[in-house]
């Protein structure tokens, strides 16, 4: 705009219309207008321009403020006090106010601002120049316009880069408390405010609640939804630009609270993704000046970004806020259950190191209870929103192992024909559970080292690493320093695994912890099943700690699965007891002191006996070379006779 202008004054020159030095410096006026960005200097260099080249002795731009008082912004020649009364009397004519020796016209190239050109000559001369003060003024005008217009474009744009460079930031933020004071602070600095505030709205409670609010316990202010500018705003979705004059509109009671006086205000709605209000966004006192029009269409904007991101991250909090009680269920789930002093330390271990981010390496026999120690940890450390992804290293078959942890890229080998993330992937933020790590290959082995050391993984058949943030728990069954001895285990990986080592006592070590496991899963069963919880005879709790728990914790859980399905007696008798591991009966009973370990050898000894007879005393009786009675006797006296077997059984 300003070059077509400045050509067709130019061509105007070469054309011979306005040849003279006064067209020269209009042309000037307009240049630099294209050039400068600085109101002052522009208007300073034009009147330099065009004094040189007039009859005029004086020549000044002034500008009234917001409290009415006029004062140069640029001049030219010898300075004179300002004719204040011709200055106001020009800002509304159409056209230039004589005054004596004074000639006042306004530059009404920008609206929100008033300017007067102001033109000093002796009173002859001074009626001579009425075109030529207002073909200046014009000119003037259409100078600072397109300055400000450029200006305020240049401003736009950066406005606009730091809006998104927020709104990405935003996008990033889970937590609501962090979100809404990053809000506040990147609008007031945006918009130039003291403060600005985010309001939520309370429908049922018809309360609005703000935050951040400054020199408030808590930073959260409460005031009813139908009082003030941000009432107004939320109940007719309307925004609201309140300054100096209507102040009355401002809820005075807000100022109280926060000790603060508030001079102007910028409010506007917070509107949902199904066009619902659910807030404002308000800004107060504008550093200088009041807000404008144009304020307020950068806020709507904003608060439509905002809006955005409130409602992402509400549903984000529902999300966690349900996840973290879906945490809990699994973190009471996965309760190790026992009393025994190893069982007490390492559950106070457990909780130490869910705190940590370490890796951790647990050790036991199988069905010890390692799974259980994994999910222990994970859910009561800070990933427990997160994954847990469990992997059996021994169960997957070495070839595809690692493409199971890693992922693939399609083609990577034959039947890869998808990319597909692995289990590091999967576990992203949270913890990955690997079990039976002393399965893992050599090379299986080394980018397990890398994920420790970096948190990198490459797919295989990939080119690049990918980041990830997974906390490690292996477990194994097998000696891990034998296998280092045997050059099948990694030496540094192992010494990275070992830094937290857990070690689960096998079942048999845990003395009466046997009965309290033993209880918990009647009880669990039972729940299931929805019958009574049977007690245990204290001949079945004699049976139960004399075995020898070949298969652990599983075992156990496994055997009082089957009494429950089984068995609908309240009182459980050791003939319910029915131990399906393979060694069981040849272990010594450990748990028990000499006496009561000989009383089980033989209750087993007699059982074996029985079973093998089938149930006929009197053939058992003869097998072990005793008479019929006494063996009855025997058992009678060895408890594995319950009251309402008949002495006569099985005869
Ligand atoms: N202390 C415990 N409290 C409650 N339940 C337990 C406990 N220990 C083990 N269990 C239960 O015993 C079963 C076996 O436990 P888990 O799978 O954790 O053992 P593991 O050592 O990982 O076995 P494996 O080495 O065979 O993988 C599971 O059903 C588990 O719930």
């Amino acid at each position: 705009m300003g070059g077509a202008l400045y050509d067709e004054i130019e061509s105007a020159l070469l054309l011979g219309e306005q040849r003279d030095l006064i067209g020269a410096a209009h042309l000037r006026v307009v240049a630099l207008a294209t050039s400068e960005d600085r109101l002052d200097k522009y208007l300073h260099a034009a009147l330099d321009a065009i004094f040189q080249r007039g009859a005029a002795d004086y020549l000044t731009v002034a500008i009234r403020d917001n409290l009415g008082q006029w004062s140069p912004i640029a001049e030219a020649g010898r300075r004179h006090p300002l004719p204040t009364p011709a200055l106001v009397a020009a800002v509304d004519a159409a056209e230039p106010v004589l005054a004596a020796d004074w000639l006042t016209v306004a530059l009404h190239g920008d609206k929100s601002l008033s300017l007067v050109l102001a033109v000093r000559s002796t009173p002859e001369l001074i009626k001579t120049l009425q075109y030529r003060a207002a073909l200046t003024a014009h000119l003037l005008g259409y100078g600072v316009g397109l300055i400000r217009q450029r200006v305020a474009r240049s401003a736009r744009l950066k406005r606009l880069e730091q809006l998104l460079t927020i709104i990405e930031s935003w996008q990033k933020t889970r937590d609501m408390h962090t979100l809404l004071t990053e809000m506040a602070e990147a609008a007031a600095e945006l918009f130039g405010s003291e403060r600005a505030s985010i309001f939520l709205w309370d429908r049922p409670k018809k309360t609005l609640v703000g935050r951040p609010a400054l020199g408030i316990e808590g930073g959260e202010l409460r005031v009813p939804d139908d009082r003030g500018v941000v009432g107004h705003v939320v109940q007719t979705g309307e925004p609201r630009r309140v300054d100096e004059l209507d102040k009355d509109e401002i809820n005075r009671d807000i100022d109280q609270s926060l000790a603060f006086h508030t001079r102007n205000l910028l409010c506007v709605p917070l509107v949902g993704r199904r066009g619902r209000i659910f807030g404002a966004f308000e800004l107060i006192n504008k550093q200088l000046g009041n807000f404008t029009a144009e304020d307020q269409l950068g806020l709507t904007e904003l608060a439509a970004h905002a809006s955005s991101a409130l409602e992402n991250t509400q549903e984000t909090e529902r999300i966690l806020a349900s996840r973290n009680r879906l945490a809990d269920a699994a973190a009471a789930a996965a309760e190790l259950i026992g009393d025994c002093p190893a069982i007490a330390t390492l559950r106070g271990t457990i909780r130490r190191v869910a705190e940590s981010n370490l890796p951790v390496l647990v050790l036991g026999e199988n069905g010890t209870g390692k799974e259980v120690v994994s999910q222990s940890i994970h859910f009561r450390s800070d990933r427990r929103a997160q994954p847990l992804v469990a992997v059996n290293c021994a169960a997957v078959p070495d070839t595809l192992l690692e493409s199971e942890l890693f992922g693939r890229e399609k083609g990577a080998f034959t039947g890869a024909d998808e990319t597909r993330p692995g289990k590091f992937e999967m576990a992203d933020g949270g913890t990955l559970f690997l079990d039976e790590i002393g399965d893992l290959s050599l090379s299986g082995q080394s980018k397990l080292l890398r994920v420790l050391e970096d948190q990198l993984i490459m797919r295989v058949g990939g080119t690049s690493e990918i980041q990830v943030d997974v906390r490690i728990i292996a477990a194994t069954n097998r000696d891990l320093g034998e296998l280092v001895r045997e050059k099948k285990f990694r030496e540094d990986l192992f010494f990275r695994l070992h830094v937290v080592t857990i070690e689960l006592p096998p079942l048999r070590e845990r003395g009466t912890d046997i009965l309290t496991l033993a209880n918990h899963f009647l009880h669990h069963f039972s729940l299931k099943t929805g019958r009574q919880t049977p007690t245990l005879s204290e001949a079945a709790q004699r049976r139960l700690l004399a075995h020898a728990w070949p298969g652990n914790v599983r075992e156990l859980r496994n055997t009082m699965e089957r009494v429950i399905f089984l068995h609908s007696d309240e009182v459980i008798q050791p003939e319910s007891l029915q131990f399906h591991s393979l060694d069981s009966h040849d272990d010594a009973p450990m748990n028990l002191p000499l006496n009561d370990a000989t009383a089980e050898f033989q209750r087993r000894y007699i059982q074996r006996h029985v079973d093998a007879a089938q149930g006929n005393i009197s053939a058992a009786a003869e097998k072990i070379g005793m008479h019929r009675s006494n063996l009855y006797r025997k058992m009678k006296q060895l408890e594995m006779l319950s009251d309402s077997t008949p002495s006569s059984a099985g005869e």
